[in-house]
Formats: C-alpha cells, sequence, structure tokens
C-alpha cells in the first residue's frame, strides 16, 4: 500500500509501532551493554557468518566447526553471508556479533523493487557453469564473465558435462581456447564416473566460491557431488525453518569436506547482467583494458569513429572480433532494456 493512502488513524498506528520497536531496541541494547559488561560473554573472538536470517546469524568460529547461534549488537547492521565478524560466546553457546570486519568484496543482487542488496561477501572466486549440454553461446558466456568481472571477484569457468564431449573437443575446444588466452582458467567437470570432480576439487580447496550458470547446465547436479553429506545440508535448513519461509533462499556457507567452501543460494545461482552500465560493459572486457583512453577521441563510443584504438586492435588481430561483435551485442541490449 502506498503511503499516500494510509488514513490518519492509520499512519498513527504505524507510527506507534515503530516507535514501540525503536524503544524496544534501545532496551535490547542497553540490556546487551550491561550483560557484555558483566562478563557473561566470553573473549572477542574472530567467525565468520555462515548464514543469517534478519537479525538473527550463525556463525562459525575460526576454531572449530561447531556454529553459534548469534544476535547482532544493536548497533549492528546489514551483515550476509561470509561475512567475517568479531563474536563472543554466551555460556550456552550461543552469542553476539560485536564488529563486522571490512570485506574484500560482496556480491549484489536486485531484491524486488529492483534496488540492489547484498547477499554474500568475500569471495574469491565466482564459477561459471556451462556444459557440453545445452551447447553455450559465447555471448552467454562473456555475459556471466562482464557481471563477474564488475563485482571484482575472479570468474573461473567451468565445463560440465564433459562426459559428452566428442573426442577431439568438437566446435568447444576452440571457444575454449579463446578464453583461455584471455588469461581465465578453465577447469573441466562431469558429474559422471569417479575422477570427473577432480579438477574442480583443486580449484575449490583453500578457497569461497559461488556457482553460477544456466539452467539445465548441472549446478545442482555438481554441488550435491561436492557435499555429499546430504542430511547435513538439509538438516541446516529444516533446523532454520521454524524461523520463517525466507531462510530457504537466504545464502548459505558450506564447508566442503575436500577443502575449500562453497556459498550457495538460488538467488546467487540466478547471478546475471542485470544492472551494468556501458562503462562496467566495456571494463569486462579484460583484453579491451590496454586499449581503452587511446582512442582519437575521449568519449569514442568504439562505434565507427575514425580513430578508434579498439577498431584498430580488430583490424590488427590483437582483439578477437567475435568477443568485439559479442561487446556490441551487450550493450545493445542493455541500451534497449
Ligand atoms: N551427461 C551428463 N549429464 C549431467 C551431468 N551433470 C548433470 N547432468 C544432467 O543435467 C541435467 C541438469 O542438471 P541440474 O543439476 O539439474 O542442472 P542445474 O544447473 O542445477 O539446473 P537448474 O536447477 O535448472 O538451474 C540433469 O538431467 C542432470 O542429470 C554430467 O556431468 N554429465
Ligand atoms: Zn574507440
Amino acid at each position: 500500500m502506498s503511503k499516500r493512502k494510509l488514513s490518519r488513524q492509520q499512519r498513527w498506528r504505524v507510527e506507534k509501532i515503530q516507535a514501540e520497536r525503536a524503544a524496544r531496541a534501545e532496551r535490547q541494547a542497553e540490556r546487551e551493554t550491561r550483560s557484555l559488561e558483566a562478563g557473561e560473554y566470553g573473549p572477542e573472538q574472530p567467525g565468520r557468518v555462515i548464514a543469517h536470517f534478519g537479525r538473527t546469524l550463525d556463525v562459525r568460529g575460526d576454531t572449530g566447526a561447531s556454529l553459534h547461534r548469534c544476535h547482532l549488537r544493536a548497533n549492528l547492521e546489514g551483515l550476509v553471508t561470509g561475512d567475517r565478524v568479531v563474536w563472543r560466546r554466551a555460556a550456552d553457546d550461543s552469542g553476539v556479533v560485536v564488529a563486522r570486519d571490512s570485506r574484500d568484496n560482496v556480491l549484489e543482487r536486485p531484491d524486488a523493487r529492483g534496488l540492489l542488496k547484498p547477499v554474500a561477501a568475500n569471495i574469491d572466486q565466482i564459477l561459471i557453469v556451462f556444459a557440453v549440454e545445452p551447447a553455450p553461446f559465447a555471448n552467454l558466456i562473456d555475459r556471466y564473465l562482464v557481471a563477474a568481472e564488475a563485482t571484482g571477484i575472479t570468474p573461473v569457468l567451468v565445463l560440465n558435462k564433459t562426459d559428452l564431449l566428442p573426442e577431439d573437443g568438437g566446435a568447444l575446444a576452440h571457444l575454449l581456447e579463446r578464453y583461455r588466452s584471455l588469461g581465465y582458467t578453465v577447469v573441466r567437470a562431469t558429474t559422471r564416473g569417479d575422477t570427473g570432480l577432480d579438477a574442480l576439487h583443486a580449484q575449490l580447496t583453500g578457497r569461497t566460491s559461488v556457482f553460477v550458470g544456466q539452467s539445465g547446465v548441472g549446478k545442482s547436479s555438481l554441488i550435491d557431488r561436492l557435499l555429499p553429506d546430504q542430511a547435513l545440508r538439509i538438516g541446516a535448513l529444516s533446523e532454520d525453518s521454524r524461523k520463517g519461509t525466507h531462510t530457504t533462499t537466504t545464502a548459505r556457507l558450506y564447508a566442503l569436506p575436500a577443502g575449500g567452501e562453497l556459498i550457495d543460494s538460488p538467488g546467487i545461482r540466478e547471478f546475471g547482467l542485470g544492472h551494468l552500465d556501458a562503462a562496467q560493459i566495456t571494463d569486462g572486457f579484460v583484453e579491451f583494458r590496454d586499449y581503452l583512453g587511446r582512442c582519437r577521441f575521449r568519449d569514442c563510443r568504439h562505434r565507427d569513429e575514425p580513430g578508434c584504438a579498439l577498431q584498430a586492435a580488430i583490424d590488427a588481430g590483437e582483439i578477437s572480433a567475435e568477443r568485439f561483435a559479442s561487446y556490441r551485442r551487450i550493450l545493445d541490449e542493455q541500451a534497449g532494456r
């Protein structure tokens, strides 16, 4: 309901509820300060947010794998899964989060109203999954790469279903070579067979990762194989479900048995191009970066302008004409939205 349509009585009621809420928050903050000062909580220690439900968080201490249901100090806002925090443990194993460390990076998604909201933080790599089938369009891979580059998080390409790959690698071999030559890591995987995930395990070890990619490329299959302890995964979710329906869509951090960590949620898997401006799209093509700023005109749109450094690089074979066409397509589609 829009604000304008509220009657005076409704407005009064809303204000009353807000005032009560503020008073409650203040009392809670005072209680917290008292109990923190009274030494009811242990010493400050580092931890990481594993999941969050409003002002309640699951925190994992840096020593040991146990989870602690924590609440937030009243002055803290906007923590997300993956945040590194300072917390204090209570006698009953719950805790309170007292501070958030600075973030290396943050993954954002538009909410229902189109406003960008952080969903996860401190991610080392975005694994862009594509598959032998459905066959990938280069333009789609480029879109994911551009979106990943805009976050500052390293993208890695994962080609899944390699069991379906013809001996000679088919048309995909050429495509993969293009991305390798741009400096991207390409990992092959298959959920069929015993050794199909070896390279992926190696890529995941010691890092915090997220999986993104089109429907049907095998993200669920990969994640199920990487987190074989289904009971643990599902158990964690059902334990949270009493907290409300939104818990199943909130991002959760999983420790992978073979090493490394995975942050996953339906929202993260749908990560895409959404909200990028022209400059971000241009920057998302890594091989353009050396040429940007070298066009004759400072406001060159890299279309038909004379003295365009990008066009010259294409003519010289230094930039792939296909990647440039893909760039133009993404720009045009964003402009037409
Ligand atoms: N041949 C083959 N099929 C696979 C492999 N991995 C997954 N599949 C199949 O691909 C189909 C899609 O897999 P999903 O794991 O549901 O794909 P997804 O990316 O999670 O798809 P959404 O849930 O729609 O986003 C399923 O029928 C899987 O059995 C693989 O390595 N090889
Ligand atoms: Zn130009």
